[in-house]
């Protein structure tokens, strides 16, 4: 086409058709010859118009120029030349149905006009007599093809818009139909569902045709109890925008709970056109909102119900975090904290610390608990799982009350931790207490029971293998308690059952065990026997005091006992054969006549009768005057004189004679007789000696043997007495104890010892050697004299080490400036060693035996000295 316009030149413009106020117009013509053309384009530009036009004469020219080029106007003149008029008019009508075509002619047939009109063309204009009528039709044409062409644009957009609504309304289903749930559209216009899913259906139960029907359909199987709730939704929030949860009950009864929000649709001309809903099934959801909402309640429920429990546990609770840091406190706790201002404790602080700390202000075995127990707390808050605790007593307010502290772990799978419970358990441990004296101790008497007996005799047994001691378990029965207590009542019985069990504790030392075991039986656990005889005593000591008459409620009772006695080690290491032991030995004492004790065994019964008989008779020796005193003189090394005696007891016994002291002074310290026979000799040598001195005898000294029994018991008050009743000066009384006496109990003795010395009296260690002396306490006890033991003076002639010994006891005598005595001198050779030795006293057989009174007094009378050659020899050794 371009070709061909490029061929046939567009016809020139008329002048005019430069014109701005021109309308420019696109022409097409079709006409024979480029006058033709040229003249109806002068009569346009003559009429307002800028013509552009491009000519063509063939069919194909007119395809060509069709397409592409808008053109105005199509101007066909006819007869055409090889234009074929009505092909070129089909052609114009399919390719540009809008596109005005006239037919210009100089005169045309009516049916020719007629039938191009039908054909297509708009109008003909005949040249001969109806060109003025060509501008007014162009103008027309013009005007009616824009209106035409408008229309057409019109359609198009409209069919466009409706294209594009209908994608959308199709894509809108589609979509609406892929999603679970229910979408529907409500029409306002029709007032009727306009589209509904169909996941109504699965949803609902319910056919969506019914709903299309009748939009009230789906109201009609809401649960009863939404209802109203959801009409009045529906109603409030007409405009769209509803937001409500509610159940629909399907065809089968089962329901389901869903969730409906609608929203407002408008047009374009944003007119609310229908209103467009959401339904979505959340009966799942519901479910396991419910059910967790059921578990956050149960949860907050058991928070609540944990803490509540925690307020209201009697005990002070802390939680601690796994560094100990306490992170909860109970109401208890918090108490405590605030009202003692203990900000140590209070949430935040660090308890292990504190703990730490109070370990530090600790002593002893309150620290090391408290250090233990701080160990335990790091052990537990590395993961350990061992609860730790401890009890404590403290002092509230005077009072005596008893905590329990104790810390257990509570760990969880993700964190470490741990519970302190501090508790007050005052009341419990009282109630133990009580609990422990109601099950351990008799109801009566407050004496432990047979149960309690039973734990301490094991516990006694130990400790005696342990130390190798003698204990005794004794059983005791009182003889006639059952006829008073049949006779006088049980109250009178238990009166007399408490006296005798204080007559009992009486007779025993504080760390034996006296118990009752119902009844009149009593038990007794004597540990620590010195000797096993002492059982004896203790026996003898319970029968004679409970032998004693009982005054009470106005009556004069008696009663006496029977004792049965059994041994450890000797008899059983057993407690429960110990046990049978004495019950045996108890019906024995029965048997023999009541009132009397008896051991487990014969030969022990037999010993025991012996001592008994024997005290006895020390007994009556002492009221009767059966003691006397000898005198074993002491002799000058230096002079050679009788510087001295040793009084020394003897029992003028009427059938046995004289008695040795080694026999019967055990027993009298065993009964602590000697305590009245040795105020007895103090008192008679005293006075002997002051006889001696009154009769010009010399100023002699008179040295008594003191036992260790005695020593406490009012020994300086005796001594006192002793030289004031005699009237001897105290610095002539020497009191001697054995050394072994003084270590035994070196610290308790030196007071006895220095207030004897402040009465003036001196003080003499006999046997000095045997009991391992320390030279410490020598320096300290107030000594004057040592007396070597007989053991070292017997050998002295035989034996170079006694020599030495001697010689040694000498040496460390003289250089605490203390005298020597070497007793047991028996003969020449010993006393020259001695003297050789600078021994200052000598005693002993080689100068005399212990002399009765007379003959002491004889002796003295006769002024004996020592051989005077063997005292020239100790002057030589001394040159
Ligand atoms: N073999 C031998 N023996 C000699 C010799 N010279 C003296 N004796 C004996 O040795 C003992 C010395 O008394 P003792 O060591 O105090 O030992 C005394 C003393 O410990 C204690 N005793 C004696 N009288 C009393 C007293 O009145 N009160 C206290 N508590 N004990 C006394 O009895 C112990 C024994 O006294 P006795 O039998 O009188 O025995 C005396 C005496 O007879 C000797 O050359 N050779």
């Amino acid at each position: 086409m371009v070709d061909r316009q490029n061929r046939l030149p567009p016809v020139p413009a008329p002048e005019n058709a430069s014109d701005d106020t021109a309308i420019r117009l696109k022409l097409l013509i079709a006409a024979a010859a480029d006058e033709t053309a040229r003249q109806l384009l002068a009569i346009l530009a003559q009429n307002g118009f800028a013509p552009e036009a491009v000519c063509i004469q063939t069919l194909p020219e007119l395809e060509q120029a069709l397409p592409g080029n808008h053109w105005d106007l199509v101007l066909a003149s006819h007869p055409p030349t090889q234009l074929d008029l009505f092909a070129a008019l089909r052609i114009v009508r399919e390719q540009a149905p809008e596109l005005p075509f006239i037919i210009i002619a100089e005169q045309i047939e009516e049916t020719l006009a007629l039938a191009a009109m039908r054909a297509g063309a708009n109008d003909f204009i005949e040249t001969r007599h109806d060109l003025k009528r060509l501008i007014p039709t162009i103008q027309r044409e013009l005007l009616a093809a824009e209106a035409r062409r408008q229309r057409q644009q019109a359609r198009e957009v409209a069919k466009q818009a409706m294209e594009a609504q209908l994608l959308a309304v199709s894509r809108f289903r589609r979509l609406a139909e892929a999603i679970p749930e229910c979408v529907w559209v409500f029409d306002l216009d029709t007032w009727r569902m306009s589209f509904v899913s169909t996941a109504y259906e699965r949803i609902w139960g319910r056919r969506v045709q019914d709903l299309l029907d009748d939009r009230k359909d789906w109201l009609r199987h809401i649960h009863p109890d939404d209802q109203a709730r959801m009409k009045h939704a529906r109603d409030t929030a007409k405009q769209g925008g509803l937001d409500e949860e509610f159940r629909v009950i399907r065809p089968d009864g089962g329901i389901r709970w869903l969730h409906l929000s609608t929203f407002p649709i408008h047009d374009t001309s944003n007119r609310m056109q229908s209103i467009g809903g959401v339904a979505s099934d959340i009966t799942g959801f519901i479910e396991q909102r419910n059910e967790l909402r059921a578990a956050l309640a149960e949860q907050r429920h058991r928070a609540e119900v944990q803490r509540l429990i925690l307020d209201a546990l009697p005990a002070d609770i802390a939680l601690l975090d796994g560094a100990g840091r306490i992170i909860e406190t109970n109401a208890s706790w918090e108490n405590s904290v605030t009202q003692k201002g203990m900000s140590q404790y209070a949430i935040g602080a660090d308890y292990l610390d504190t703990c730490e700390q109070l370990a530090q202000r600790q002593q002893g075995e309150k620290q090391r608990d408290l250090e233990e127990m701080v160990a335990a707390i790091r052990g537990l808050l590395a993961g350990g799982y061992e609860t730790v605790g401890r009890i404590y007593p403290s002092k509230v307010d005077g009072q005596q009350r008893w905590f329990r502290n104790t810390v257990a772990p509570l760990h969880t799978q993700e964190k470490r931790g741990a519970v302190v419970m501090h508790v007050e358990i005052t009341e419990t441990m009282l109630a133990e207490q009580r609990l422990l004296e109601l099950s351990h101790y008799d109801s009566l008497t407050m004496l432990p029971n047979r149960l309690l007996f039973r734990d301490r005799l094991a516990t006694a047994l130990t400790m005696a293998r342990r130390n190798r001691s003698n204990l005794a378990v004794c059983f005791i029965d009182l003889d006639r308690f059952k006829g008073i207590n049949e006779s006088l009542g049980h109250q009178i019985g238990d009166l007399l059952l408490l006296e005798v069990a204080s007559r009992i504790k009486d007779c025993v030392r504080d760390s034996d065990t006296v118990s009752r075991f119902g009844g009149d039986e009593f038990a007794l656990i004597l540990p620590e026997l010195a000797e096993q005889q002492d059982s004896a005593q203790v026996a003898e000591r319970i029968i004679e005091s409970l032998s004693a008459p009982y005054s009470i409620e106005g009556h004069d009772l008696f009663v006496t006992a029977s004792i049965g006695i059994t041994l450890f080690p000797n008899d059983s290491d057993d407690p429960d054969v110990l046990q049978r032991n004495a019950d045996t030995a108890m019906y024995r004492a029965k048997e023999a006549g009541r009132n009397n004790f008896q051991f487990f065994t014969a030969e022990m019964n037999a010993n025991a009768m012996e001592m008994m008989k024997l005290e006895r008779d020390l007994r009556y020796a002492l009221d009767n005057e059966e003691f006397l005193l000898y005198y074993q003189p002491k002799v000058s090394c230096r002079t050679g004189r009788i510087v001295g005696f040793e009084a020394l007891l003897r029992w003028q016994h009427p059938l046995r004679g004289m008695v040795s002291p080694l026999e019967f002074i055990p027993l009298l310290e065993e009964t602590g007789l000697i305590v009245p026979v040795g105020a007895w000799v103090l008192h008679t040598a005293s006075a002997q000696a002051r006889t001696w001195q009154e009769a010009g005898l010399g100023k002699l000294n008179i040295a008594v043997n003191v036992s260790g029994k005695q020593v406490g018991q009012h020994l300086c008050a005796t001594v006192r007495e002793a030289l004031a009743a005699s009237g001897l000066p105290a610095e002539h009384l020497e009191l001697e104890l054995t050394e072994s006496q003084l270590m035994k109990d070196a610290e308790g003795i030196i007071s006895t010892l220095r207030q004897l010395k402040a009465t003036g009296v001196s003080i003499s260690v006999d046997d000095f050697g045997t009991g391992y002396s320390s030279l410490a306490y020598l320096k300290r006890f107030p000594l004057d004299t040592l007396k070597i033991d007989r053991a070292f003076v017997r050998d002295l002639a035989a034996d170079a080490n006694d020599v030495s010994i001697a010689k040694a006891i000498i040496t460390l005598a003289h250089s605490f400036n203390l005298k020597v005595v070497a007793e047991g001198v028996e003969t020449e050779d010993q006393l020259s060693l001695l003297i050789a030795n600078q021994c200052d006293i000598i005693q002993g057989y080689y100068f005399s035996k212990p002399l009765p009174t007379t003959e002491a007094t004889a002796m003295l009378q006769q002024s004996r000295c020592l051989p005077a050659h063997l005292l020239c020899q100790q002057a030589l050794s001394a040159v």
